[in-house]
């Protein structure tokens, strides 16, 4: 697999969620581990190696999951949302209950996110949202386009690129015909709030929302922007969370693409947040009218 370059120019270096990335360039505090990029779980960090052909997998290997062949298995690992046949996944998210479907409408399966929450830097309000793509050969879901960016300039840059990597494959979830992999966007907040430092910014947490779910919404109808998300907190985050969020498409009805999604704990304990959001396709006629380029 070839690495992966943010728009500077620089690799990227995505993390496991369990090692929080350093506080401070050049400090190193915990080892970042990458990710399985072949695996549709969230690996296992202590064990997990990169997926790159022909590196030997450390031995005795368990696998997490037989879809995969590099990724074994950590029994501490809470974090595998998708894999049916990890032993360490998490519960299954329940889902919006009697929400009307168009029916002719292809409707795209959820889409579990983790996100790491931590305090990063008093400088950074916003670093990059980091996609995470897993792409396994066997499973149904296709590949998954959006790369993690996690640069070293990024812990310390307030206003940090966002990447999106280009798609190699025909698949791209950026065709309107493609489904929807499971993705992990890899959110660093940092607390912007100086009486509340240990909690994740409820903007922040929306920021957070609206891209997953826009991205969700991309990933079915092209270029969208929101028109109205509405979010309930219903419990705080913490700072360094990892957080399991799930979304997905209630319907759709011409250029509207009404989505919902529930943002939990990682082990799918503590129901965090529940959210809704309408995005509108975009309309190329009324946007040349515009004069402008909006949306995503
Ligand atoms: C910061 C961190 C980001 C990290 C990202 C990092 C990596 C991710 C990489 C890739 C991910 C890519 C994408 C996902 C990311 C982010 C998603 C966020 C997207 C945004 O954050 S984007 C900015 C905020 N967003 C705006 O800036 C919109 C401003 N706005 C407008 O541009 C127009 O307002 C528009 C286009 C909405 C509509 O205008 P229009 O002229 O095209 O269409 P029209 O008005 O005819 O509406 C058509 C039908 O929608 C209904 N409708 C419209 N608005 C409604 C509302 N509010 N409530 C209820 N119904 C509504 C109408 O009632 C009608 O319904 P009907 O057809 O049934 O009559």
């Amino acid at each position: 697999m070839s690495p992966v370059v943010s728009p500077l120019g620089v690799p990227n270096v995505p993390w496991c969620p369990s090692h929080i990335p350093p506080a401070v360039p050049n400090v190193p505090s915990e080892p970042i581990v990458p990710f399985c990029p072949q695996c549709p779980c969230v690996p296992c960090c202590p064990l997990a190696v990169r997926a790159v052909p022909n590196v030997p997998l450390p031995s005795p290997v368990s696998l997490c999951c037989p879809c995969c062949p590099h990724c074994p298995q950590c029994p501490q690992c809470p974090h595998c949302p998708r894999c049916p046949h990890c032993p360490c996944a998490v519960p299954a998210v329940p889902s919006v209950p009697n929400v009307p479907i168009v029916p002719d409408v292809p409707i795209v399966p959820s889409v579990p996110v983790l996100s790491l929450l931590s305090p990063l830097s008093p400088l950074s309000p916003l670093s990059p949202v980091s996609l995470l793509s897993p792409m396994s050969p066997v499973s149904p879901m296709s590949p998954l386009s959006l790369m993690s960016p996690m640069s070293p300039m990024s812990p310390v840059s307030p206003m940090s690129p966002l990447s999106l990597m280009s798609p190699v494959s025909p698949m791209s979830p950026l065709s309107p015909m493609s489904p929807v992999s499971p993705f992990v966007p890899i959110v660093p907040f940092v607390p912007i709030v100086p009486d509340v430092p240990r909690l994740a910014h409820g903007g922040a947490i929306a920021t957070l929302i609206d891209t997953s779910l826009g991205t969700l919404a991309l990933a079915v109808a092209g270029r969208v922007v929101t028109a109205n998300l509405s979010i309930d907190y219903l419990a705080p985050v913490p700072l360094r969370s990892v957080l399991l969020l799930e979304a997905f498409l209630q319907r759709r009805q011409g250029r509207k693409l009404f989505l919902g999604c529930d943002l939990w704990d990682a082990e799918g304990t503590t129901l965090h947040a529940k959210a809704t959001g309408l995005f509108i396709q975009q309309d190329p006629p009324k946007e040349a009218a515009r004069g402008g380029d909006s949306g995503r």
